[in-house]
Order: C-alpha cells, then sequence, then structure tokens
C-alpha cells in the first residue's frame, strides 16, 4: 500500500473491504431481520474455528473510500450490519458517521478485542478468550454473544456476563462444527439458567449468506 492510501486507511477514510451482501440477520437480537452487510477484512484474534478465515489478511482486501461504501449501501436496507474480520482494526468514526446522516441504523459484530470507535444503534459483543474486550465495549454492548465449542465455555460465558451491563441480552450461541454436540448442552443449560437465550446462526439452516 502507497504511503498515501495508508493515511486514509489509519483516519477511517478508507477501508479494507471483504465483500457486502443483503441478506438475513441471522443471528442473536436481529436475526430474521433483512439487513445489508459489510464485512471488512483483517483480524488478528485468532479463533481456531473462525468461520470466515479469508477476512484475517487486511492486505488481501482492496482499501475502499468509506464515502463509497456507504453510498451502496444505503440502496439496500435501512439496516447495516458491519462485521469482519474484526471492524474495530479500524477507525469506524467516519463510516457510522456517514451512514447515519443517511438515517440508517448501524449495528456491529465485534469482538471488542479493538477501542469503541464509531456511533452504532446495536452492538454485538462475541468476546474471546484470546483477546478479551475492552472496559468500554463491556459498558456499551447491546448484546453479548459467546460462542459455544466445549464445557468451559460456559464458565467463561458467566464471566463475561458478569461484565457487561445490566440491559445487555445474554445469547450462547453453538460453534457450527461442533453443533450436535453443543446444542444439547446449551439447551440444557439455558433451562437451569434461564437469563440467557439461545442464539442459532440460523442463516447457515436457511442457506443464505
Ligand atoms: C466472523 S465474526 C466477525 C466479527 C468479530 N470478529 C467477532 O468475532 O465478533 C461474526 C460472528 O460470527 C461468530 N462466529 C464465527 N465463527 C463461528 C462459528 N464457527 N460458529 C459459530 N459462530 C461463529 C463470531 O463469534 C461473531 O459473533
Ligand atoms: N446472515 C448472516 N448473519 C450474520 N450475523 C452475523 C454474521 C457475521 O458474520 O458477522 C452474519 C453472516 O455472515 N450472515
Ligand atoms: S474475532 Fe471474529 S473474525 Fe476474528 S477470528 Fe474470531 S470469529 Fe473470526
Ligand atoms: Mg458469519
Amino acid at each position: 500500500m502507497n504511503k498515501a492510501m495508508q493515511i486514509q486507511v489509519d483516519k477511517g477514510e478508507m477501508l479494507p473491504l471483504m465483500e457486502e451482501f443483503y441478506t438475513i440477520q441471522g443471528e442473536g437480537y436481529y436475526k430474521g431481520t433483512a439487513a445489508y452487510f459489510i464485512r471488512l477484512g483483517g483480524c488478528d484474534v485468532g479463533c481456531h474455528w473462525c468461520d470466515v478465515k479469508e477476512s484475517w489478511n487486511a492486505d488481501l482486501h482492496p482499501p475502499t473510500a468509506a464515502k463509497d461504501i456507504v453510498e451502496n449501501a444505503e440502496k439496500y436496507s435501512d439496516t447495516i450490519v458491519v462485521t469482519g474480520g474484526e471492524p474495530l482494526m479500524w477507525d469506524m468514526t467516519l463510516l457510522t458517521n456517514l451512514l447515519k446522516e443517511k438515517q440508517l441504523k448501524v449495528h456491529i459484530e465485534t469482538s471488542g478485542a479493538y477501542p469503541l470507535t464509531g456511533t452504532w444503534d446495536w452492538i454485538c459483543l462475541s468476546p474471546k478468550k484470546l483477546k478479551l474486550p475492552t472496559e468500554e465495549v463491556y459498558a456499551k454492548a447491546n448484546e453479548l454473544k459467546v460462542i459455544i465449542y466445549n464445557k468451559d465455555d460456559f464458565r467463561f460465558a458467566e464471566e463475561q456476563a458478569a461484565k457487561v451491563n445490566k440491559d445487555c441480552i445474554l445469547y450462547m450461541q453453538p460453534e457450527w462444527s461442533k453443533r450436535d454436540k453443543v446444542i444439547p448442552e446449551i439447551v440444557d443449560y439455558v433451562m437451569k439458567h434461564p437469563k440467557w437465550k439461545v442464539s442459532l446462526q440460523t442463516h447457515k439452516y436457511l442457506n443464505i449468506p
């Protein structure tokens, strides 16, 4: 990347765009709601079960002007989900300001491992043991979505639930490859601890992006 472009990336004027698509939010509180997804490249958290490993290397995804991303996105939906990769690796201030100027509802999917930038209508925090969230994102998260891969993830889920704000909605979501094993365990856990809700990756059952 040349120096001029690097400066624009540092300011959030350009962002490594991996893909964008209009679909149905498959997970969490807004499951079932049509939304336009903006997937940004770059993540160094390293979840071994990550379902978008192609996103990790930001250099593989072309720096794209935030203004152009927004002008395109507004044609599709009034709800925009920014995901990745880890979107908070980048300065989200300009992107979210431009989306809000168009009166769009702006949601984020994040591990919370980087400083919280941008103005959000909905923050989905999906914390990871390998790189824990910042204090600020625990205070501002609207939903906590813990991925359950093994038994220790129930302990981790409770530890993370103790850190979020009191209005935060709590979800356990099965790791996709382990779903047959962990779904019965999650069902049992949620019935015993009803402050939790189940979240499924419903888009994968619907065969949509
Ligand atoms: C690909 S991540 C991108 C956003 C951000 N890096 C994060 O992890 O929240 C989007 C969502 O998918 C979840 N996810 C990723 N791989 C998964 C898998 N194999 N099974 C279930 N959920 C998964 C993440 O925990 C996160 O909630
Ligand atoms: N339909 C659909 N819903 C989603 N919710 C969160 C996703 C993500 O990868 O961030 C996702 C995704 O990739 N597709
Ligand atoms: S933090 Fe998100 S994008 Fe990064 S590896 Fe984990 S699930 Fe994948
Ligand atoms: Mg996904």
